[in-house]
């Protein structure tokens, strides 16, 4: 017999999680499946444990720009702060009694185990709580991703760390191979480096973040370049083996690079296998759900999150989740818009970006004008002295003269885009962009210089 209830969540990371937090609040009869830990990927092996790891090794890179700036600092990198940081403050050991309590606390109900649609407004789930479910109003697929592992020979038999390995580490690995150079890749390599651990970094395209605009790739290359850490780009892993306690990536150019640990950080990818997508009509090879502009699938199917393949971020999967929780409850909301979609590569210098590159405005028909300004040149810029690089890169199209795109990589390049955002959601017009007053002397001011530079 099913239980009817109103809505069924699968999937309990930061989009499920809030999206059934809020409908259980508004005195919902809320359903909540979870097959592991209820706030998913980005609060146990993702977002805060990795963010936790690059404060530790931002405050060493700071420490380590004393001299010549403040006097003589003495730095002694220590790992274990950050490996029991990780494992008291951010996962509690990896449990999550305390989110499951939250969870109940608003209301809802947590059914464990690995939730399956069986047809249009029904849910059955394997594990120690099972059972089967109707729900009344609506269910919202939240799955998220897994490591995308590319099919190198010989990677499938080794030992490999991804993500989850990595943030579970208790000591840095004396030297550590990472496939991709894309945010996790940067990320985490920048911060076992400033630990010690002798890292190179093996990234398929021609530059390093290679979603993002050409010259932050560039700049967070020659930033790694110069503290040491070996950077590939350009470079395929033609097979890869594990001997004694050693990992070897051959490259196709013959070049072997070995390490103590391979990390392999090549992108995500939906697993929709076993979600009974097809007992409502959709395609479990997609490798994203499509949705409409309330993040439907069909009726009474809603998704969020990576799943819909709008961007990994968990900035989207809380913006899409609330959007449909006030598509549920009937409140007026107004169709998701991803045009101003802020990402931020927490390097040192943070690389934040909104909005469109250059290659993708051009690539979309628009007549598109560019404005670069480099932060050492500017006041705060030459004022930081070490640990000042970055720049600021702006997209207008001219059609509208409004921006399209921002870049803003340096210092709090991640609070600087902010106000980026704001002009491109909101459409302001360059004119009036140029024409506002930006306080001296702030990393912000980069803006300015970049209005001015705007040139076809
Ligand atoms: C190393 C790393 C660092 C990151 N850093 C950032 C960052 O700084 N900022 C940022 O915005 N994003 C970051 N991300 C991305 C962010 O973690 C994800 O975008 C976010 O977690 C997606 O949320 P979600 O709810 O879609 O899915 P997930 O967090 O993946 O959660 C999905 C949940 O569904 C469960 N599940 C799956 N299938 C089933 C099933 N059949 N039944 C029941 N449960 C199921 C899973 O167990 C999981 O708990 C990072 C990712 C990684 C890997
Ligand atoms: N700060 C953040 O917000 C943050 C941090 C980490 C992750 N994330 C999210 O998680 C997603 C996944 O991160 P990711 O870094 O794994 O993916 P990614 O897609 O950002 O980067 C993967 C990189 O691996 C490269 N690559 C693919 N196959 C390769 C191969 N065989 N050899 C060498 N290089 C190869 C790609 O060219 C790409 O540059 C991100 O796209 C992002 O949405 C966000």
């Amino acid at each position: 017999m099913a239980e009817q209830v109103d809505v069924v969540v699968i999937g309990m990371g930061p989009g499920g999680e809030h999206v059934a937090g809020r409908l259980a609040e508004a005195g919902l009869n809320v359903v909540g499946v979870e097959a592991e830990l209820v706030g998913g990927e980005c609060p146990y092996w993702a977002c805060v444990p990795s963010k936790m790891m690059i404060r530790a090794g931002n405050l060493l890179a700071e420490a380590r720009r004393v001299p010549g700036m403040a006097g003589a600092a003495r730095v002694a990198a220590d790992w274990a702060p950050v490996a029991s940081r990780i494992r008291e403050e951010a996962t509690d050991d990896w449990n999550d009694a305390a989110a499951a309590d939250r969870f109940a606390d608003k209301g809802g109900r947590l059914v464990r185990g690995r939730g399956r649609l069986a047809g249009p407004g029904r849910v059955e789930v394997d594990g120690p709580d099972g059972g089967v479910f109707e729900a009344r109003h609506a269910i919202v697929v939240a799955t998220g991703t897994k490591p995308q592992i590319p099919p190198v020979p010989g990677l499938k038999e080794v030992p490999y760390w991804t993500n989850r390995d990595a943030v579970a580490a208790k000591e840095p690995p004396r030297s550590l191979l990472v496939l991709g150079g894309g945010a996790i890749g940067v990320e985490l390599s920048q911060a076992f480096a400033r630990f010690g651990t002798d890292v190179t970094v093996v990234e398929a395209m021609d530059r390093l973040i290679p979603a993002e605009e050409p010259e932050a790739g560039e700049l967070v290359a020659e930033v790694l370049a110069r503290e040491g850490l070996t950077v590939r780009t350009g470079a395929r892993a033609a097979r890869v083996r594990h001997e004694g306690d050693a990992f070897t990536v051959v490259l196709e150019d013959d070049t072997e690079l070995t390490g103590d640990q391979l990390l392999v950080a090549t992108g995500r990818r939906t697993d929709f296998t076993g979600l009974g997508l097809e007992t409502v009509g959709l395609d479990p090879a997609d490798r994203a759900l499509r949705t409409d502009g309330r993040l439907r699938v069909a009726p009474g199917l809603w998704a969020v999150g990576d799943v819909t393949g709008h961007g990994a971020f968990t900035h989207v999967a809380m913006y899409e989740a609330e959007i449909v929780a006030r598509t549920v409850l009937g409140e007026p909301v107004p169709d998701a818009d991803y045009r101003a979609l802020p990402r931020v590569t927490f390097t040192d210098p943070e690389v934040g970006a909104v909005g469109l590159t250059e290659e993708q405005a051009r690539g979309k028909g628009l007549r598109v004008r560019t404005g670069l300004a480099r932060v050492p040149a500017s006041a705060r810029g030459w004022i930081h002295k070490a640990g000042n690089e970055g720049l600021v890169k702006l997209v207008e199209d001219t059609g509208r003269g409004v921006l399209v795109g921002a870049t803003a990589a340096g210092p709090m390049g991640g609070e600087v885009v902010y106000g980026l955002a704001v002009a491109v959601q909101g459409q302001v017009p360059v004119e009036t962009l140029r024409h506002m007053i930006y306080a001296y002397p702030t990393f912000h001011r980069g803006v300015e210089d970049a209005l001015r530079a705007l040139k076809d």
